[in-house]
């Protein structure tokens, strides 16, 4: 819940200019507050940066009061959507099983949902992490198609902590995932205070994709290095 249409527009004067020489390989997507969508939209029509939402409910349509429909995302020209995020669990009383509605919904919509996994510190200082996230992905997973599929490893004790977990750590967790996957070709991604000093390590990794940023996404200077990552 960060940044009205007045600050992202100011985001993206300041960080739009510095993708000019980022690599073709990389793919960036913003992921705004619904509230964002339309503007961000209009404004990276033909450029290289996609737009994501942070959630979708799984109706079409609907007495959803509050809720927003796959349709009105894909009308935005919006082309991936955050589910399933450990802040949704949290507060919000997201399950597995409402994560899978959310994502075979986006799916059946076409956009292209990034599913959020991760255990807490309790989960992880227990030896439970693969116990957790196995769960979340067997749930989550019922009848996903993968081949239309991010996942974004987030252990929720490094979210927003300035607590990052060692990238050979995250490395090891999502060759877990994978391991666990049909479609080993799903792009897995790390989140949790990946920051400009930390995305370097986090991204020579070779199990590790892309990055879910959060906090350092907020200031254009940090995105754009986290995007232009050595
Ligand atoms: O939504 C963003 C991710 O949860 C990571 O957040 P963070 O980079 O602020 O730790």
């Amino acid at each position: 819940m960060h940044k009205t249409q007045a600050e992202t527009s100011e985001f993206l004067s300041g960080f739009l200019p510095q993708l000019e020489n980022t690599p073709d390989d990389r793919e960036v997507v913003l992921c705004p507050p619904f509230t964002d969508l339309h503007l961000l939209s209009k404004s990276l029509h033909g450029s290289r940066v996609r737009v994501g939402a942070q959630n979708v409910h799984w109706a079409e349509s609907g007495a959803y009061t509050g809720e927003i429909s796959p349709a009105m995302l894909t009308e935005l020209s919006v082309r991936y959507v955050v589910v399933g995020h450990s802040e949704r669990r949290e507060y919000f009383g997201e399950t597995d099983a409402t994560v899978n509605l959310r994502l075979r919904a986006a799916q059946g919509a076409g956009l292209r949902p990034i599913l959020c996994v991760g255990e807490t510190k309790q989960q992880r200082d227990q030896g439970q992490i693969e116990t957790v996230i196995f769960e979340q992905l067997a749930k989550g997973l019922i009848g996903v198609d993968q081949s239309q599929l991010v996942i974004a490893y987030e252990p929720i004790w490094a979210i927003g902590t300035g607590e990052t977990c060692e990238a050979n750590e995250a490395n090891r967790v999502i060759g877990q995932i994978r391991s666990k996957l049909d479609n080993k070709l799903v792009p897995i991604q790390y989140g949790g205070s990946v920051k400009p000093g930390n995305i370097d390590e986090i991204m020579a990794q070779p199990e590790i994709d892309g990055a879910l940023v959060g906090g350092a996404s907020l200031e254009p200077a940090d995105f754009a290095r986290i995007v232009n990552y050595q």
